[in-house]
């Protein structure tokens, strides 16, 4: 794969885990941190702050304000600014080790399971600043549920993993239970492919089918933000449209937040862009003004490099 841009320094995975739903993945190692600074280079051009030209009537569920993360003295993410319009999908599109998974990740504070990382700024949600110390984290986690890459699903039957997020969500009533768990399956499009099985393993599944239950299980948890990390780069390209589907029938009552560096899969979701590199938010807007009225010259040569 060749780009004609810099690709800010990626020597470190997240992999951590999320205890109210979505995923549980192994635990978070991280490795030692890009010694040479390129994240701290700084980008000339400036940072949009408000969303969208056109979406300005939708009112932001998610305001992040002067939003700063550094690792080891490196920034990781600089100054972000923005406002996550309700009831839509906000796409963060950018090159690998931009900090799109940092910043998503610090949006239901997964960044606490990262000693490393020092945050400051605010992110409000209803008006309320999650990092507070007097937030209570599962409340912002169940707010705010996360899809990740790859599909955990819990080792139990289909039923049962739903369940599990009703759980959580506090629902013990069986009768309730078998009436959301359909709910929830009909919700991602799973029903008709399940509802024979649906006490047989979750891991018979196929994987796409296996990413769909897991978000079947983040919705039983009751979320009111869909954060979703590149949710089809483990799917086959027609699972991968089956989730595009979800998400935009998902909008109509969430709002969504996918991180992707597949240009065509944020064309086809996006009603927001923001446009990142280097940690800092280059550029924002609709689907049309990012990819036909790109600004920046970074983001031509993005766009221009195809991925
Ligand atoms: N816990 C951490 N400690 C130190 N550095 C970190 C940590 N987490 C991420 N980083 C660094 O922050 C930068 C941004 O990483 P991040 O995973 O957010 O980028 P990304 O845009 O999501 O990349 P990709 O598309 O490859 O997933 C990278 O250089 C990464 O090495």
């Amino acid at each position: 794969m060749s780009a004609s841009y810099p690709i800010p320094g990626n020597k470190i995975r997240l992999t951590e885990s999320f205890d109210a739903g979505f995923l549980e993945e192994p635990s978070f190692k991280a490795g030692s941190l890009d010694a040479d600074g390129q994240i701290e280079q700084s980008i000339s051009t400036p940072q949009q702050n408000a969303y969208s030209t056109n979406d300005q009537k939708a009112p932001a569920i998610l305001s992040i304000k002067n939003f700063n993360v550094q690792a080891a003295g490196s920034t990781i993410l600089k100054n972000i600014n923005l406002e996550i319009p309700k009831g839509k999908i906000t796409v963060l599109l950018g090159p690998s080790g931009c900090g799109k998974t940092t910043l998503l990740k610090c949006l239901n504070r997964l960044s606490d399971l990262h000693p490393s990382l020092k945050v400051n700024g605010k992110i409000l949600i209803d008006g309320e600043d999650i990092f507070h110390p007097t937030q209570d984290l599962t409340k912002i986690r169940q707010k705010m549920g996360l899809l990740s890459q790859r599909p955990f699903p819990l080792p139990m039957s289909i039923y049962k993993n739903i369940a599990y997020g009703l759980k959580i969500k506090g629902i013990r009533d069986k009768k309730v239970i078998k009436e959301k768990v359909e709910k929830h399956l009909k919700d991602v499009g799973l029903w008709e492919e399940v509802k024979d099985r649906l006490h047989g393993p979750a891991a018979r599944l196929s994987i796409g089918q296996q990413q769909r239950l897991c978000l079947a299980r983040g919705l039983a948890v009751g979320p009111e933000i869909i954060l979703a990390d590149e949710p089809t780069s483990a799917l086959d390209p027609i699972s991968s449209r089956k989730i595009e589907e979800e998400f935009l029938r998902l909008k109509e009552d969430y709002t969504l937040i996918v991180v992707t560096h597949i240009l065509r899969q944020a064309r086809r979701l996006a009603d927001h862009i923001v446009f990142m590199y280097f940690g800092e938010v280059i550029e924002q807007g609709t689907p049309d003004e990012i990819f036909n009225h790109p600004k920046s010259d970074i983001l031509k040569q993005y766009l221009q490099s195809g991925h």
